[in-house]
């Protein structure tokens, strides 16, 4: 494990009104421990995951727009400045800078970037560029031969183009990495599969601020188990007033 904790500037903030402050989470958070090998972001669409995640990338040194350090600024996306990026201070030990940061809305610049740079046969891509593989293929190439030891790793809802089965791939992925101990993840999610990865640190993002929970306590898991077990009477209700 490398970064211990992000603490909220609150200091230098003085009006909550504005975006990215204007965002629940900003006002109730003060600071966030972090030393835990693997931690989940969830929580509502909106909640503000991927705005953290991307502050921290900034401070890191990975180009918000995704990738790594040596990628910062090589390639730019449109509004992909990382809001909150000085408004948050990182402790560390150590501190990393190898690493990754992955979006899933700009992975299509990321791989036009690599087709333009990569000097070695897309070794660590697979060895075909991402653009001649599937979505999903192209995700699941980059975790399994760029991803490796003694790095820091944020990723932002990595399963956006895996298959349940490449997702369960990857939590296989994540296991071979984390248990040489020097690797730390930190995952915004939407996925119950990836989410049940066991042991982790789970933080969800609400209204009056940032609490760690359970993974059974979490909406994921329990929108998700009710459905597959009552699908029929959940849509019933659904479309009931529909149908009336
Ligand atoms: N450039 C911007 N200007 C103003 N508001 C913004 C901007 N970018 C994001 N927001 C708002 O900030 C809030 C947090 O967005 P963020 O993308 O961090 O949420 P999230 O938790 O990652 O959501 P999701 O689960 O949908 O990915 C949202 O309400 C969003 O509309």
């Amino acid at each position: 494990m490398f970064l211990k904790s992000a603490r909220i500037k609150k200091e230098l903030i003085h009006d909550f009104r504005e975006y990215p402050f204007s965002i629940p989470f900003v006002r109730h958070l003060d600071e966030l421990d972090l030393d835990a090998p693997i931690t989940f972001f969830v929580g509502e669409n909106g909640a503000g995951k991927s705005t953290l995640l991307e502050a921290i990338a900034d401070q890191i040194g990975f180009n918000p727009a995704g990738g790594s350090t040596q990628n910062y600024q090589a390639f730019d996306v449109h509004k992909s400045d990382a809001a909150l990026g000085e408004f948050i201070k990182l402790a560390w030990w150590p501190k990393v800078t190898n690493g990754f940061f992955l979006r899933a809305e700009t992975f299509y610049q990321f791989a036009s970037h690599v087709d333009e740079t990569d000097r070695n046969g897309y070794r660590s891509y697979g060895g075909k560029s991402l653009h001649h593989q599937s979505h999903g293929e192209s995700f699941f190439s980059l975790f399994q031969h760029r991803f490796k030891g003694n790095a820091i790793y944020l990723l932002d809802e990595p399963e956006a183009a895996l298959s349940p089965t490449r997702q369960l791939a990857f939590l296989a992925l994540l296991h071979d990495l984390l248990k040489e101990g020097n690797v730390q993840f930190i995952i915004a999610t939407h996925s119950p599969i990836l989410l049940g990865y066991p042991g982790a640190r789970i933080y969800h993002f609400h209204e009056n601020g940032v609490e760690e929970i359970d993974y059974e306590q979490t909406e994921l898991y329990q929108v998700t188990s009710y459905f597959l077990q009552h699908r029929e009477k959940m849509l019933a209700d659904l479309f009931e007033d529909e149908e009336e």
